[in-house]
């Protein structure tokens, strides 16, 4: 097989399809890429279309081939960018197929690979078990949050609640055991002098709430503690001369496992002075079934992906473990005393266990629970003075149709109705437990506050704000602005076997192996047996031309290239095998060895940078409407994946995402399943 390429000037004025046929160019330059050969120099020739190759020497060899073009149309990018890396390079054009945004024709009818009457596809047969995710059934969400100390310390706590929690991720992991969660080498901070920017005795004032707290350490405290995104108390000035430095229990205590953006908001607002509190507490509000438990549970994924250590407090699994699951409507009525006391108690020791927490070096904590009236929010406001900030996080919903079936969706998921055997009776008690909560019900008015309006029926919802400032709160909202519910599929594929998988190489540029090139035609009929049925749907690749090529197939939907999805750099480490950087760098071998996860290679990236370039990529995600299928790699898949399926930080380096594989996340109204298609054996 070879690889003609021929560079088009720019002065060209129709190069289509049609026009390829019977190139108006009299001469354009030419090469050609063999198997071992490659012959620069040639001119491909008007109308003759032959392209002639002067090889020079006495005899003057001429080789003439007969050239039959065939294209996709050009577009006007493409030629810009074939002319520009022409004459800088006075090499062969290097753009390869498909510019940043393509749209590929429609299926060619006459393309027997590609058109759906070839399609045997039955896509059951290529279902494989998944690790994480249970495909079928749904874990309530308000079961994975966090387990009450408080009443554990009072022996109210049952071990099953327990093992309960955390269950879809650590029942499959597959994790190497020997990882160690620390990220220092994204925290090397030179200040120049840091006698002038700091100035602190015992106390430093959090502006935000106008209190004072006091530092934990004072005297021979050294280093700089950072805060994680929210502001701290923590930072004080080395007491040495030296520069700053951490202890090692200090290091593990305070920096945050993340690097980009996250680490740098922390440290600026440790060097600018601690702005807001320490820790941050959002505080859910709403009726019941106004997806307050949901969002909670979405917000705590995303915050803990991006390396914010949070925890989801959740007021009903404490109300369950020390009153039972059985309290009928009455229970919820405002005017019945022993139901209110025993519901503002629970709630108080939530909020207790929260701030407990906290104060232990946590960041933040989102508090769910109904939250209804004034009264209840001045409570937790109380609670909270000086020890954290709070956010109250408003769900509002005025759509009948949406909260009908949200309704419906509790009776079947949450616990209080697990041994409710009479549909229509758990719907009758749940309806009345509302209507008591809706008398009394009163929208959040003060302090610090998000509100979610309709944002889930597709039309017309709005976010408001009041009184939210700081990096984290920015990108909370950011983060909430930017999700819905519409169900759509979420493809996830590593690129088709590379020539430098094959060969052990990590990095590199290489296209496909032989397999790849069958898998990349697999795909594409997969993708459009099972996206036949939508209306539009995305394909996203990385830059590199593994994954590029393994889109090439996929015809009639848009294709997008994102730097963002290239591999992991692995810097000067890049085309090496394992093998060799074992034998030639063995510090940095072992390095990564001990810690994958904020191992950086030399000039190239960690684990913990790729989670952050992600983070536009998953907002994307989270945005968009119609399906996507990303076709990236394996340590930016790993990423992506920890994300949807909630597996911790440490896990990521060591999840299993396998070559001819596709991982199915399926976004719905009851959160995330997963289905896994091996196409190939
Ligand atoms: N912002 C929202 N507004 C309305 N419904 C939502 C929202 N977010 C999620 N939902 C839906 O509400 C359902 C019930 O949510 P849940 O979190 O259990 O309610 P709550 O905690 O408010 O009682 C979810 O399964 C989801 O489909
Ligand atoms: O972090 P590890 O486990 O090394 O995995 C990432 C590596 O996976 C590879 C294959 O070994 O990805 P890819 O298949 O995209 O080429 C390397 O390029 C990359 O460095």
């Amino acid at each position: 097989m070879w690889e003609l390429s021929f560079v088009v000037p720019p002065t060209t004025k129709r190069w289509t399809s049609s026009s390829c046929s019977s190139p108006s160019t009299a001469l354009a330059p030419a090469s050609l890429r063999g198997p071992d050969r490659l012959l620069t120099g040639g001119n491909l020739e008007g109308d003759a279309r032959t392209a002639l190759f002067r090889l020079g020497g006495e005899e003057e060899e001429v080789l003439v081939y007969k050239v039959f073009i065939k294209s996709d149309i050009i577009s006007p990018f493409d030629l810009a960018a074939s002319w520009r890396a022409y004459q800088e390079n006075l090499q062969p054009s290097t753009v390869r197929g498909i510019p940043d945004v393509s749209i590929s024709a429609g299926i060619d009818a006459g393309n027997e690979n590609c058109s759906s009457a070839s399609l045997e596809l039955d896509l059951e047969h290529y279902l494989v078990p998944s690790p994480a995710l249970a495909g079928s059934s749904v874990v309530y969400a308000a079961n994975l949050t966090e387990n009450p100390r408080s009443l554990g310390r009072t022996g109210v706590f049952s071990k099953s609640d327990a093992s309960s929690s955390g269950l879809h991720v650590s029942s499959h992991s597959c994790v190497d055991s020997s990882d160690h969660f620390t990220s220092r080498k994204d925290f090397e901070v030179i200040i120049p002098d840091p006698s002038k920017v700091f100035r602190v005795s015992g106390m430093v004032e959090s502006k935000s709430v106008g209190t004072f707290s006091p530092l934990q350490k004072q005297d021979g405290q050294r280093g700089l503690f950072v805060d994680r995104g929210v502001g701290s108390s923590r930072l004080v000035r080395s007491a040495s001369a030296s520069p700053f430095t951490t202890s090692e229990s200090e290091t593990k205590k305070a920096m945050p496992a993340a690097a980009g953006a996250v680490a740098a908001a922390a440290v600026a607002d440790q060097m600018l002075g601690p702005k807001e509190d320490s820790s941050l507490a959002i505080v859910l509000v709403g009726l019941p079934a106004r997806g307050k438990t949901f969002t909670a549970a979405k917000l705590t994924r995303y915050l803990r992906w991006l390396g914010h250590e949070t925890k989801h407090f959740n007021v009903g699994k404490y109300r369950r473990l020390k009153h039972g699951v059985n309290q009928s409507a009455d229970f919820f009525r405002a005017d019945n005393p022993e139901g209110m006391e025993a519901r503002n108690e629970v709630a108080a020791l939530a909020m207790e266990d929260m701030i407990s927490w906290m104060q232990e070096g946590g960041q933040v904590g989102i508090f769910d629970a109904t939250n209804s009236t004034r009264q209840r929010r001045n409570m937790l406001m109380k609670m909270a003075e000086g020890k954290c900030k709070i956010i109250f996080l408003e769900t509002l919903c005025n759509d009948e149709r949406i909260i009908e079936r949200n309704i419906r969706l509790k009776i079947q998921q949450s616990p209080d109705y697990a041994e409710e055997s009479d549909f229509e009776a758990g719907l009758q008690d749940f309806k009345s437990r509302l209507a008591n909560y809706e008398k009394v019900y009163e929208p959040v008015e003060e302090g610090s506050y998000i509100k979610m309006i309709d944002m889930v029926s597709g039309h017309g919802g709005q976010i408001q704000v009041n009184n939210i400032s700081g990096y984290l709160p920015g990108r909370i909202v950011f983060f909430l602005v930017n999700t819905h519910l519409t169900p759509r599929p979420i493809l996830l594929t590593r690129h088709g076997e590379s020539r430098d998988n094959v060969r052990g190489r990590i990095g590199g540029d290489t296209v496909l192996s032989g397999s790849g090139e069958i898998y990349a035609k697999k795909l594409a009929n997969f993708v459009e047996k099972r996206l036949k049925s939508e209306r539009t749907a995305s394909i996203w690749t990385s830059t590199l031309q593994r994954t590029i090529i393994t889109a090439s197939p996929i015809f009639g939907f848009p294709k997008i290239q994102w730097r963002a999805l290239d591999e992991i750099n692995a810097g000067v480490c890049d085309g090496m095998t394992y093998e060799e950087i074992k034998r030639n760098m063995p510090e940095e071998y072992e390095s990564r060895k001990k810690d994958k996860l904020s191992y950086r290679y030399p000039r190239g990236e960690s684990y913990l940078d790729v989670i952050q370039r992600l983070e536009p990529v998953i907002i994307e995600l989270e945005r968009q409407r119609a399906p996507v299928v990303v076709i990236s790699h394996q340590a930016v898949l790993r990423a992506l994946y920890a994300y949807f399926a909630d597996r911790p930080l440490k896990e990521v380096p060591h999840i299993e995402v396998p070559l001819h594989t596709i991982i199915e996340i399926q976004m719905g109204v009851t959160g995330v399943q997963e289905k896994r298609y091996k196409l190939m054996d």
